[in-house]
């Protein structure tokens, strides 16, 4: 029994193993048909794996795992899969060949030993009658013939199987392919639509939100419908949408239908064409508002017809208003708002023009208001400009409709006084205009009288333009100047040459010290007793490239009046002591240095400051220094004079007067002042002959040297002057006899060859 239960033990392994084999061959073929191509998903069971529980569809049985995943590493082919099958079957072929002969062989042997122990055998347990061993060995040949055979069907359905499964895979992949192509080309235009959707809701959304109006309408004529128009329209225009959807695009113009301005905009919806205007609009409210207007066509897909017209306004009315503003300021004067001189100037043309046609005159009349500086300068410019103002209110008020009142700057203005059928203008509308500037005004706690002077060019007798005439009144006002104050003056001719040349005059004078015209020369002043040079007046000169040397008796009194003079004073100072010093530093000797002074200089405020500074600047000794000051300038107000007086002897200047006899000559106050020297004046030298003025000459030098004072005579052209000037004690001279006033190098060379005036 024991070697029964062996055999059946063999039997029970030899098909275990035939089980797993066939398992495993089972799973090659289905791995090698998943591993063939495109992975795959697992198959929903293995059933004859009995070792794995197969709980999910989807999870795959360990070996059938590890099989896909080798044959997907090495990914086979077709033909490989069926090798490999081939060759597994084969394998388990000769697998199960080999066990049945062993099974074969071994029972044979236990039948062989059981019989040769005596036992008789069934007859089904012994061999078939007549079967022989080799009989019994055919049926592993059947073994080997079945296992080869089924390796051959199965090779030939992994075949079949791998085939389908690839041409499936290709098909597959193919399709997905398609797919996914078609899957990006819908997910690139929803991409793409999405896109188109948003810039379509930003740009309608940029419309909407828009400072600017805009009108979409349709393209339909003549109506042009509005079909849309954006919030901006509806707060420019106080329209509500629905108040104008559906409206005819002109309504939109107000009652000025057919305007010139909309022409462009009218011709460029008629040629279906863009366009642009500025034009005037009209609110719902009636008032006007500017914009620039712009219209476009709109069309179908693009490029076909015309289905629309958008229309942008931009509201210009700032801009309008801001040029209109600038065009006034060119043309006005901004403190008074009246004409300036460009306006003057055009309306000025334009009467001319009608005064040809009428042949009744035309008046231009310049108007200089009196003591106006007085008024800016004592209570400041916000105060002046009240003035200006109340003057400009004054003359419109004084002048018709038909008549231009200009200011051409600070207080000069002109009117322009066409003359009409009615007689005007006249010498009455002169007495008007003085009376109505002569009004009181009022400035804080002061009342003014103002007063005013006018020069009256007429036209066409006194110029043939503009400019002449403007000209020709100011000359005119300037000889009422002359007059006093509160005069008028018609234009002559023969007023012409002298105050052109003043007017020319003042003109450069203005530029003169920038532009370096100026410098000095000097005069010497000699010692009577020694002869010898001790010091030198600085004398102005003014060397204007066109003009040439100008005298100082020509345009001194002209920078004085202009105020001109301070600066020039302060540079005339600067300039001299810088040169005394020079020449001291050259050991020429403490010579001194004598600088006219001008009435102005010698008022304004800072001239002490003025000549501390020019002092320490260039280093000259202030007792080196001599302040020459006329007559008229201290007499005019005593007490102010000793005062300043005063405080330039506390500098350590000297201070002469100059001109002396030709003024007040008032000798009681001349006690008073603290001066050192009297300067006779040249006109008494000149007559010294002449016993009137010898005896004045005379008097004045016992006078000085009674009041210890120094006397220095002026204009000495002869010996005879000289002698006479000697024979009474003067003290120096200056004049041609000994040397004119010299350039600097020129003195220089004086001093170097220690030029000196003959003996007595
Ligand atoms: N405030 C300032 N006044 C100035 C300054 N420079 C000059 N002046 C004044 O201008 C007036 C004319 O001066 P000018 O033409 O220079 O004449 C001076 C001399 O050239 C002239 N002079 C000198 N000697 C003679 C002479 O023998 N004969 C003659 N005919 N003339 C002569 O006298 C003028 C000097 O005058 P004065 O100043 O009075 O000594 C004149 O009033 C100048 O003061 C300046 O910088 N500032």
């Amino acid at each position: 029994m024991k070697g029964v239960r062996t055999r059946a033990a063999i039997c029970r392994s030899v098909t275990q193993r035939l089980h797993s084999a066939a398992t495993i061959f089972l799973a090659g073929i289905a791995v090698c048909s998943a591993a063939n191509g495109r992975p795959r998903a697992p198959r929903p069971t293995v059933s004859h794996c009995q070792g794995c529980r197969i709980t999910d569809r989807r999870r795959r049985c360990l070996p059938d795992a590890i099989m896909q995943s080798f044959f997907k590493r090495i990914s086979i082919s077709v033909s490989t899969s069926a090798l490999i099958t081939l060759a597994v079957g084969l394998s388990l072929t000769a697998l199960c060949y080999a066990s049945a002969r062993q099974i074969e062989s071994e029972s044979t042997r236990l039948l062989l030993q059981y019989h040769a122990s005596g036992h008789t055998l069934r007859a089904a347990m012994l061999p078939a009658n007549g079967m022989s061993l080799d009989a019994n060995h055919r049926g592993s040949l059947y073994v080997l013939l079945g296992g080869l055979l089924s390796s051959l069907l199965a090779t030939a359905y992994v075949f079949q199987l791998v085939s389908r499964n690839s041409v499936i895979a290709r098909i597959t992949g193919e399709r997905t392919a398609a797919l996914q192509f078609a899957n990006l080309r819908l997910s690139e235009d929803i991409a793409a639509r999405m896109h188109t959707e948003k810039s379509l809701r930003l740009r309608e959304r940029i419309i909407e939100v828009s400072a600017n109006a805009i009108i979409l309408c349709s393209a339909d004529a003549p109506g042009y419908l509005i079909e849309y128009v954006n919030p901006a329209f509806e707060r420019i225009t106080g329209y509500a949408a629905g108040e104008v959807i559906g409206q005819r695009l002109e309504d939109l113009q107000g009652p000025e239908q057919g305007r010139q301005d909309m022409h462009e905009i009218t011709a460029a919806l008629r040629e279906q064409r863009e366009g642009k205007a500025i034009v005037r609009n009209f609110r719902k409210d009636g008032s006007c508002y500017w914009s620039e207007l712009f219209v476009a066509p709109v069309r179908d897909d693009g490029d076909g017809p015309v289905s629309h017209f958008v229309v942008a306004q931009y509201d210009i009315s700032t801009v309008m208003r801001f040029e209109q503003e600038l065009e006034f300021q060119a043309r006005h004067d901004i403190l008074t708002g009246l004409a300036n001189r460009a306006l003057l100037r055009e309306r000025l043309e334009q009467a001319m023009a009608v005064t040809r046609r009428s042949g009744l005159p035309l008046w231009v009349v310049f108007i200089d208001l009196d003591r106006f500086k007085f008024v800016n300068d004592t209570l400041g410019h916000d105060a002046g400009d009240t003035v200006l103002k109340n003057v400009a209110e004054r003359l419109r008020d004084a002048t018709r409709e038909v008549d231009t009142v200009a200011r051409l700057g600070g207080d000069e203005f002109v009117l322009l006084l066409p003359q009409h059928g009615n007689g005007e203008p006249g010498a009455a509308i002169l007495q008007r205009i003085q009376d109505a500037v002569a009004q009181p005004l009022q400035l804080g706690e002061y009342e003014f009288f103002l007063s005013c002077c006018m020069g009256v060019a007429v036209y066409p007798d006194d110029g043939q333009d503009a400019d002449t005439l403007i000209k020709h009144a100011d000359i005119a006002m300037y000889r009422a100047k002359e007059q006093g104050r509160g005069h008028w003056q018609f234009y002559a001719s023969s007023m012409n040459a002298g105050t052109l040349e003043r007017l020319g005059l003042e003109s450069e004078l203005r530029h003169a010290l920038e532009r370096g015209q100026f410098h000095l020369e000097y005069q010497p002043q000699l010692d009577l007793a020694s002869g010898k040079v001790v010091g030198m007046e600085a004398l102005l000169r003014w060397q204007h490239p066109q003009l040439g040397r100008i005298a100082p008796a020509s345009f001194i009194g002209l920078a004085e009046e202009m105020g001109l003079i301070i600066p020039i004073g302060d540079w005339v100072l600067r300039t001299a002591c810088a040169q005394a010093r020079a020449w001291q530093l050259a050991g020429h000797g403490p010579l001194r240095l004598a600088v006219n002074l001008s009435a102005r200089q010698f008022k304004q405020r800072n001239l002490l400051h003025a000549v501390a500074q020019a002092l320490a600047e260039t280093g000259l000794a202030a007792a080196h220094l001599e302040l020459e000051l006329t007559e008229s300038m201290v007499m005019h107000d005593v007490e102010q004079a000793t005062a300043i007086m005063a405080n330039l002897k506390a500098l350590g200047v000297q201070l002469s007067i100059d001109d002396f006899g030709t003024g007040y000559s008032s000798l009681a106050y001349l006690r008073h002042f603290p001066i050192d020297v009297l300067k006779i004046d040249k006109t008494f030298v000149s007559d010294i002959t002449h016993d009137d003025d010898a005896a004045i000459v005379r008097a004045i030098i016992s006078l000085a040297h009674s009041l210890r004072l120094k006397v220095i005579a002026e204009g000495v052209e002869t010996p005879q002057q000289l002698a006479f000037l000697r024979q009474h004690g003067c003290d120096q001279m200056q004049g041609y006899l000994f040397s004119r006033p010299l350039t600097v190098s020129a003195f220089e060379a004086l001093l170097h060859e220690g030029s000196m005036l003959a003996a007595a």
